[in-house]
């Protein structure tokens, strides 16, 4: 699957830009600020109905401008795609699949995998534990509505369970039978999602470790545990035992939306003790194991979106990744740099087709070779 050519009108700082992609090498360089980030949003744009960098849809229409159009068309399964994104400014975008509008954009979600690797990504890290947990729900909902379905019950039966607590706290009495609804509902999805999470992080371990241990050359020995109150004990028993607790706090104390994943360099946790180049690493691997993963629940190869991947690592890491996204697993790659030396080390390893684009305050133009 991949993105053979790519129109904007006044998305973010172009006014106009058409390109034609190579299906397999694509390299956008430019100063700071050109736009590069920009063009790898627009095609992220395309797969997942938002912006990566930007959750306010309006702040990417140009500015002092009424409208943003971006459109893709895409090789996919043997079959052309073409996708349309519109947005006006103070109205609801529209997205269209071969000119016909989508009812929910949530039916689009998976038509177009892809996978970002961008400097941000080091939230997931440094960030608090919703992050993490973010990162395993979407990679698992992407390809189980049922996992999706569960977590929204969860979460709904959560919410109204506090609200409960919270009513009680206020009108200061309290009915245990009540409370009981929606605990009995938090009991009974709470563990299909533990079950489910242990079960796609067993699966993710050992593809994580082996892009780490690639890329570092074996140096490091890194390991992800998935933290969870309901290894410890029944989750039924945990929120009796905590009523009291979450009457006091007006909020339930313990289940699976407290879940974390304790990302270890060693003994320790990365977020304490790990450089940047290793964080870096680390998520390069996380997302590469992601890539992965996806290309197998698919059936289908992601596009691979690498913003600024090379700073912060060494010269012996960068040719790690260069090596191995090199390789004929990956499908289409798109890259971004400030320079052109690790692009020509990395065309001269790549045996495939390649294009490179000069971005350039808002315009970008290809490079013949
Ligand atoms: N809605 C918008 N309208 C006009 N310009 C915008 C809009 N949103 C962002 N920009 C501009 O886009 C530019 C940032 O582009 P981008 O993040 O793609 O840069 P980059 O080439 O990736 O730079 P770097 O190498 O620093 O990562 C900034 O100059 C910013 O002001």
């Amino acid at each position: 699957m991949h993105i053979q050519n790519l129109s904007l009108v006044n998305f973010k700082n172009f006014e106009e830009a058409g390109l034609s992609f190579s299906s397999n090498l694509n390299c956008f360089i430019g100063n700071n600020g050109a736009g590069k980030t920009n063009l790898m949003d627009a095609i992220y744009y395309l797969s997942f109905c938002k912006s990566f960098s930007n959750s306010v849809d309006g702040l990417n229409i140009r500015h002092d401008q009424d409208f943003f159009v971006i459109q893709g068309k895409y090789q996919r399964l043997e079959q052309e795609e073409n996708i349309y994104c519109g947005l006006k400014r103070g109205q609801k975008k529209h997205f269209k699949r071969n000119k016909k509008d989508y009812k929910k954009l949530s039916e689009h979600i998976g038509l177009l995998p892809l996978i970002l690797i961008t400097p941000s990504d080091n939230d997931l890290i440094m960030g608090g534990s919703d992050e993490r947990r973010r990162f395993l729900d979407s990679l698992i909902s992407q390809y189980d509505q049922l996992y999706l379905d569960h977590l929204i019950r969860y979460n709904r039966a959560l919410l109204q369970r506090n609200k409960l607590l919270k009513h009680f706290a206020s009108e200061r009495f309290f009915n245990e039978e009540s409370l009981g609804v929606w605990s009995d509902q938090l009991v009974h999805y709470g563990k299909l999602i533990h079950e489910k999470r242990v079960e796609y992080l067993e699966k993710l371990q050992p593809i994580f470790q082996q892009y780490y241990e690639l890329i570092s050359s074996g140096k490091e020995r890194i390991e992800m545990m998935h933290e969870s109150s309901l290894y410890e004990n029944d989750f039924e028993q945990q929120l009796e035992q905590t009523v009291g607790k979450d009457r006091m706090l007006q909020y339930t104390s313990v289940g699976i939306h407290k879940d974390d994943i304790l990302f270890k360099l060693g003994d320790y946790p990365i977020k304490k003790i790990g450089s940047q180049g290793q964080k870096k690493t680390y998520l390069v691997a996380l997302k590469l194991a992601q890539f992965d993963f996806i290309k197998e629940l698919a059936e289908m190869t992601p596009i691979l979106l690498l913003d600024d991947i090379f700073d912060k690592l060494d010269k012996h890491r960068v040719e790690q990744i260069v090596k191995l996204v090199a390789d004929d697993h990956f499908g289409q790659i798109f890259i971004t740099d400030t320079n052109r030396e690790h692009l020509d080390q990395m065309i001269a390893e790549v045996d495939a087709d390649f294009k490179i684009f000069q971005v350039v305050d808002g315009t970008v133009n290809e490079v013949k070779k």
